[in-house]
Parts: structure tokens; sequence; C-alpha cells
């Protein structure tokens, strides 16, 4: 058996494209879907990442601002633009890349973000409307990974699900976007006993643990949904996810690949949360004259 391989980059393609439409319609409207991507320090991985989402952003016909502050920025600093960036009717989305330097208190810099352009979903009210199935701004990696399930046709409710990894901004979200979806949820982390046991029960499993190839073709059911959320640079340069691929991909049905999975998801859903809070700030009499 060869695993089918759910391409993201294929389908974040096909979404930037439908997306493009919309974001047009809005503009039409006064308001061109913005999206303000605040950047601290010279993390490397964090450059290609905020690059990414900028040129997804200019792709998508989207408005978009990326900046940027050097390492030994002041959180007074970040928090000055975020306030400017809340009251910019030209901004949907305020996102502010993550790892932040030691120096900053990053709930404090997430809380300052107004809920309605906490695009990444990231504050506690959205979290707390997302847990009660309320409408709230889904966080985009979790968003991308059961958007890649629904395109490989896989029937949720009733499976059962698990998830390596208890992340605010990866694991526990997905775990409740596959329980509201109908899956018998199981959530896996460091203090778990017998991993592989649990892993080799899934019908889907997440993989969302930052240690390259740390789920190994053993740990997967035969015909399972494998998604692989991990994104692990190697010594040699190239990306790796948190599954081992070549032996995952023939004893999986379905399988993400890194690169090329989950993180053009990501993105896309980044847009498209972006593109929904255009749509609110419309419906609110709020747009822009982007
Ligand atoms: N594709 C994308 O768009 C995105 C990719 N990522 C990638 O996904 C991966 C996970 O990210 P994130 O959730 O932020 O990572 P975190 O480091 O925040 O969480 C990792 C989780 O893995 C668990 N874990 C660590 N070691 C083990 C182990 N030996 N056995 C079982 N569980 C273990 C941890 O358990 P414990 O809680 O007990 O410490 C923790 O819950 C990373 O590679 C990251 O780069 C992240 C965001 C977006
Ligand atoms: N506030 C905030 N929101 C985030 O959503 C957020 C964050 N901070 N900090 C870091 C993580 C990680 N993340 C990724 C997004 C896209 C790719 C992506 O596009 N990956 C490409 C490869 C990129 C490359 O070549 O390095 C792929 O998998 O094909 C990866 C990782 C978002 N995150
Ligand atoms: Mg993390």
């Amino acid at each position: 058996m060869t695993a089918h391989i759910l391409d993201g980059n294929a389908l974040a393609k096909t979404l930037r494209a439908n997306f493009r439409q919309e974001a047009e319609a809005l503009a039409s409207r006064g308001a061109r879907p913005g999206l303000a991507v605040i950047l601290v320090g010279e993390n490397p991985a964090s450059q290609v990442y905020v690059r990414n989402k900028v040129n997804a952003c200019a792709d998508a016909g989207f408005y978009s601002e990326k900046h940027v502050f050097p390492g030994d920025a002041t959180q007074a600093d970040v928090l000055a633009k975020i306030r400017a960036l809340n009251a910019d009717p030209a901004i949907h989305g305020i996102l502010v890349q993550l790892p932040l330097p030691a120096q900053f208190d990053a709930e404090a810099v997430l809380d300052a973000i107004v809920a309605e352009k906490d695009v990444d979903g990231f504050r506690a009210e959205n979290v707390g409307a997302l847990v009660l199935g309320l409408p709230c701004f889904v966080p985009c990696t979790p968003r991308g990974a059961m958007r890649l399930l629904e395109e490989a046709g896989v029937d949720v409710a009733g499976k059962e699900a698990v998830i390596v990894g208890r992340s605010n901004i990866v694991g526990k979200p997905m775990a409740m976007l596959l329980m509201h979806a109908g899956a018998t949820v199981t959530v896996c982390h460091s203090r778990t006993r017998d991993l592989a046991a649990h892993c080799r029960r899934a019908d889907i499993l997440v993989a969302a643990v930052g240690k390259p190839r740390f789920i190994t073709g053993e740990m997967i059911k035969p015909g399972a949904v494998v998604i692989d959320v991990g994104i692990n640079r190697l010594p040699d340069g190239k990306l790796c996810g948190d599954v081992d691929f070549d032996a995952a991909r023939v004893v999986a049905g379905a399988i993400t690949p890194v690169p090329g999975g989950v993180g053009p998801m990501t993105i896309a859903m980044l847009l498209a949360n972006t593109l929904e809070s255009a749509r609110n700030s419309v419906q609110n009499g709020a747009g822009n004259n982007a």
C-alpha cells in the first residue's frame, strides 16, 4: 500500500484564487482585506514564514504591511504599534509572529490585539468561543489540517483521532475541532505512557511534537490518515516533519508531506480569517478606503 499524498501546496493555491475573487468584491465595497504582520528580531525561520505570509497576501489581492522590530526592541514599542493597528481601518488582521524574544511577555502582547483582528485566534475570548462552538477565528494550523482531512474525503464522525502534542496553538485547538466533528479524541504529550499503543489505535493521527521523524512506521495503523504538523530544520538545511515519511507512506492510507502539507494550509487559513474579518467590518459599517 502506498499512501495518498495530501497536497497542501495545490489546495492552498486553489484557495488563494478563490480568496482573490472575494477580496476584489470586498475592495469594491471599500474593504480590501488587510493583514499586518509584526516580526521582532532576526529568527531566520520566522523571517521565511513572514515573507511567505506577505507573498500569499499579494497573491490573493490582499493589502499587507510588515512591521519589523530589532531583537532588542521593548515591549512598549510593540504595544504602541499594535494600538495603532487596532485603530487602523485598513487592517483587518494583526499577527505577531511567535516566538517573541525572551524579554517579552507574549501573552500580554497577544492580549493587546483587539479580538476582532485576532486572526490567529490566540486570545482567550477566541479560545473560549472555539470550545463553546461559537463563531470565532479558528486557529490557522488546525483549521488548515481539518481542511486537508475534508479534501481527503475523510468522514471524521466516529473515528479514533489521536493527537500527539498539547500546545495552545496546535494540539489543543486541533482536539477541539476533531471533537466537534465527531471523532473520539485522545491527546498525547510528553507524560503519556505507551505513546506507540495510543498512536496505533488512530484512524486519524496528528503529529505536532516538534521532533524530526518522531512518529515511526510501527506507530501507524494500516490505512490511517496521518497529518504531520511538524516543521523541523535538519543539520543539512532540509525541512522534515514529525513523521518518518518514507516509513509512514507504505503503511498509511493518506499522509501530508513536509514541506507542502500543513504549512501552506496554515497560511491559506490566515488569509481566510483575514477575509472573514474584512467581511465582518463591512457588516459593521466600518470598511476602509483601500
Ligand atoms: N505547519 C505549521 O503551520 C505549523 C507547524 N508547527 C510545528 O509543529 C510542531 C509543534 O509545534 P507546537 O505545538 O508549537 O510545539 P510545542 O513545543 O509548543 O509543543 C510540543 C508538544 O509535543 C509534546 N511532546 C514533546 N516531546 C514529546 C514526547 N517525547 N512524546 C510525546 N509528546 C511529546 C509536548 O508535550 P508537553 O506538553 O508535555 O511538553 C508538547 O505538548 C513544531 O515542529 C512546529 O514547528 C507549529 C505551528 C504551525
Ligand atoms: N503568531 C503566529 N502564528 C502562526 O501561525 C505561527 C507563528 N506565530 N509562529 C510560527 C508558527 C509556524 N508557522 C508556519 C507557517 C507556515 C509554514 C510554511 O509555509 N511551511 C512551508 C515551508 C516553509 C519553508 O520553506 O521553511 C511548508 O511546510 O511547505 C510553516 C510554519 C506558523 N506559525
Ligand atoms: Mg510553539
